[in-house]
């Protein structure tokens, strides 16, 4: 960072170029306000604005805590700087610190869903900036403070949270302290060594450094074991300012009298070493002469006070966080501040109390040694995931940490009594802060439930595969199937481990080696069986049962040893759909196989078909795939609405393809009089009712259709691509393979481990459909 023009590597440089592109283009800035209401004509305009906005108005007047309802204040976050400590930049002015203030202000939307105003002051007096964040209480539903220096922060904080009736909180202090108290005691725990007995050398004795020192006293390191320097050498009450009494009273607080003057001085014999403070102030020479196995947190943003690199080089044996992503262990109050608020937004807290603090200490410590999730796995794909020492604290990218925080948070809250509105019911309160994580959440959760209700045993035929190892994982912690891994037994072991799962051969998961199992002979006989008149010989059928995972993983339903299987991670589909074609078959009545996919956009949900299989199908074949479709939409708890889409709009073409869609439409419908259904129809009229009923105003088909069922391979095979790439926040499952005569799901290798698990409740909520129609 070249804060005083100091030359840059070619990677700093590229960096720094990086930065001023992403920030220029292609909007300037990272964040916008966005209407949440329609406003497209007179009537809109008389309810959004005069006059029919006064009737709100009036309502709050009445009582004020309407405009947690009628306005977006409950979850409005003010973002509020004076720039005069930002990052480790230090007193750069409000104006150049508001880059940061709108990052907070993504992270808190990205994460968290809270909106952000950031608020960047030109006012250094403090209790000036008092009187003005104060007068903001009307327009925000929580204070974050940012970037202010001490010891003016602790002031500020102190009188705001005083006056005001929403939390307040500082970033710097709080959020920092949480989390690196977290790695604290997670590193503490590794190492083996006692809180109550850890030397503690410090930089800096600002708004991060006294924060985080008094969480960490309050969790039992002893004062007497913490030796704080600020830029003046150590703070001990031999200095002109202690003798003189101009010491802050957060100084003050960690004074020591001690014949030790510098930063070496203290770091001598350290267990552990905390920076908040400049970049490169810690040395190697330092940090040799720490204790046993040190734990260095060098948290100055965006330079640490010594880089990873060189700390393991002098002392192999620490372990080391920094503010950086670009190193394990980042300390970064992002893992907190975005789900800190929403807790405390969503039970309408008056106030951020210690209880709530702690509680994100725990459930953030906790977090780290939970096994990872499959999106963390995914966002940090390659990296080495269990809690060890370069795995303290969670990754910021993992989803979880709202679903453990928020709810935690809010607990402490009431049990705080400055809940205005306490959770009741935090299950529930947990289940719907999915919506900001796995959008898939709602829409999987009847097959999650019916799955968990059937627990079928589901085999995969790429058991090796770590997706599947860590799907698996999430399969029996979710209790949504019993697994039966084709894998060699030493190799699922090894990566088992490596991945840090708990998961257990033999006990949790039945395994099937494909080179050496004792029901081979069984399997291979049942496939000549099977295939001695399609010209297979008995050594064919050896040998194709010892090539093809798959071929085992049909098999083995076949021969009842599994209920359903998942397969297609490494492979081509066609060579996959071959096996179960052979070895699975149709479904009684199933006239052929097909596939589906799903799309989950902002907007809406959609299914389309058929994206895998059948080339051109004829209009008999698609009427066939569209029932089998509409059925498997069904499993989702939604009410199927088809449209049969083409360029031809209710006969305004009369090409080969355009009357084929209308026939398979005609088939259809006087198959299935019950479901909604339309078409022939271009794409828009399939999804708006207005462009529908320009042409058709009495069309069956009511609202949006959620399942489309295009005229070939081809056009469905692209617009579900097409769609999945331009909605970029969009979540997808499938291919579902219709048509088996047993639940199969040929995945494809780009399968994502959530995908991975969702297909498997998907088969197994299958499994539980043909049982119950079997009666
Ligand atoms: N990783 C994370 O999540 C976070 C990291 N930080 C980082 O921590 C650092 C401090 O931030 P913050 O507390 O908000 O800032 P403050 O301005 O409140 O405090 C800075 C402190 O560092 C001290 N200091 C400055 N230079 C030196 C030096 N060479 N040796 C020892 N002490 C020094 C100052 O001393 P003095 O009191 O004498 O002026 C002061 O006590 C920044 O780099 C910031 O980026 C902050 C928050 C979160
Ligand atoms: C992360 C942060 O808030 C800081 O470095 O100031
Ligand atoms: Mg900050």
């Amino acid at each position: 960072m070249e804060k005083n023009n100091a030359p840059l590597s070619p990677a700093e440089a590229a960096l720094r170029d990086a930065a001023r592109e992403y920030h220029r283009a292609p909007t300037r800035g990272k964040i916008s306000v966005t209407p949440t209401k329609a406003l497209s004509n007179q009537r809109d305009l008389s309810l959004a604005y005069s006059p029919g906005v006064a009737y709100p108005c009036l309502d709050i007047e009445q009582d004020p805590a309407l405009a947690a309802e009628y306005t977006s204040r409950g979850n409005l976050v003010g973002v509020i700087t004076n720039g005069t400590a930002v990052l480790g930049l230090g007193d750069i002015g409000p104006l150049a610190a508001k880059p940061v203030m709108e990052g907070k202000g993504c992270l808190f939307k990205k994460f968290a869903g809270v909106d952000v105003f950031d608020i960047e002051l030109a006012e250094r007096d403090p209790d000036k900036l008092i009187e003005i964040i104060a007068a903001m209480e009307p327009t925000l539903g929580g204070i974050n403070l940012e970037d202010i220096k001490a010891p003016e922060c602790f002031y500020i904080e102190r009188e705001l949270s005083k006056r005001m009736n929403i939390p307040v909180f500082h970033d710097d202090q709080h959020g920092t302290a949480i989390i690196s108290s977290a790695a604290l005691l997670n590193g503490l725990e590794l190492v083996g060594k006692d809180i109550g007995a850890v030397k503690v050398a410090v930089s800096g004795a600002g708004a991060a450094a006294i924060a985080c020192l008094d969480v960490m006293v309050g969790l039992g390191v002893k004062r007497e074991h913490v030796f704080v320097c600020d830029s003046r050498g150590v703070i001990q009450s031999q200095r002109e300012d202690a003798k003189a009494g101009k010491l802050d009273e957060s100084k003050r607080r960690y004074c020591q009298v001690t014949t030790a003057r510098t930063l070496a001085d203290v770091v001598n014999g350290a267990d552990v070493f905390l920076g908040c403070s400049a970049a490169g102030v810690l040395t190697a020479e330092m940090v040799k002469t720490m204790g046993a196995q040190p734990i260095i947190l060098a948290l100055a943003n965006p330079e640490p006070e010594i880089r990873p690199e060189l700390a393991k080089a002098a002392r192999p044996d620490c372990i080391i966080a920094t503010g950086r992503s670009d190193y394990p262990n980042q300390v970064n109050n992002v893992l907190c501040f975005p789900y800190i608020f929403r807790g405390a937004l969503d039970c309408g807290a008056t106030k951020i109390t210690e209880g709530m603090k702690l509680a994100c200490v725990r459930e953030i410590a906790a977090l780290a040694k939970a096994e990872t999730s499959d999106e963390v796995a995914a966002a940090y794909a390659g990296q080495e995931l269990a809690f060890g020492p370069d795995y303290l604290i969670p990754k910021p990218f993992d989803a979880r940490l709202i679903l453990r925080i928020a709810p935690a948070v809010a607990a402490a809250a009431a049990a705080d009594g400055v809940a205005t509105r306490p959770v009741e019911d935090l299950a529930a309160y947990r289940q719907s802060l999915e919506r900001f994580v796995y959008q898939t959440g709602m829409f999987m959760r009847p097959v999650f439930n019916a799955a968990k209700a059937e627990k079928a045993r589901v085999i995969y035929a790429e058991g090796e595969d770590e997706r599947v190892l860590r799907a698996v994982q999430v399969a029996l912690d979710e209790g949504i199937a019993r697994p039966t891994l084709i894998g060699r037994p030493a190799v699922l072991e090894a990566r088992i481990q490596r991945a840090g799962l708990r998961l257990k051969l033999g006990s949790d998961v039945a395994v099937i080696d494909p080179e050496d199992d004792p029901r081979f002979r069984q399997y291979w006989e049942a496939y000549h069986a099977r295939m001695k008149r399609n010209g297979v010989t008995p050594e064919m059928a050896k040998s194709a049962v010892r090539r093809s995972n798959t071929a085992i993983g049909a098999l083995a339903i076949e021969l009842g040893d599994a209920d359903a299987m998942i397969c297609g991670l490494v492979g081509k589909f066609d060579r996959h759909l071959e096996q179960v074609r052979d070895l699975v078959g149709l479904a009684p009545g199933a006239r052929q196989f097909a596939a589906m996919n799903a799309l989950m956009l902002e907007q809406m949900t959609l299914f389309i078909t058929d994206t895998f299989v059948n080339d051109d199908p004829s209009a008999e074949e698609l009427a066939d795939i569209a029932a089998m479709a509409a059925e498997e939409v069904r499993r989702f708890g939604l009410p199927p609405k088809l449209a049969f889409v083409s360029h031809s709009m209710f006969g305004s073409s009369t090409r080969p393809s355009a009357l084929k869609m209308r026939r398979a439409h005609e088939l259809f419908a006087a198959a299935h009089p019950e479901v909604e259904c339309d078409g022939e129809m271009h794409g828009d009229a399939a999804l708006s009712e207005s462009v529908r009923q320009a042409f058709l105003p009495d069309s069956k088909l009511t609202g949006a259709a959620n399942l489309l069922v295009l005229p070939t391979l081809d056009a469905a095979n692209i617009l579900f691509n097409v769609l999945k790439i331009s909605a970029s926040q969009g979540v997808t499952i499938g291919p579902m393979l219709l048509g088996a005569a047993k639940p199969v799901h040929i995945l494809t290798p780009s399968a994502t481990v959530r995908r991975i698990v969702n297909m498997t409740a998907l088969a197994v909520a299958d499994v539980r459909e043909a049982r119950l129609n079997r009666g």
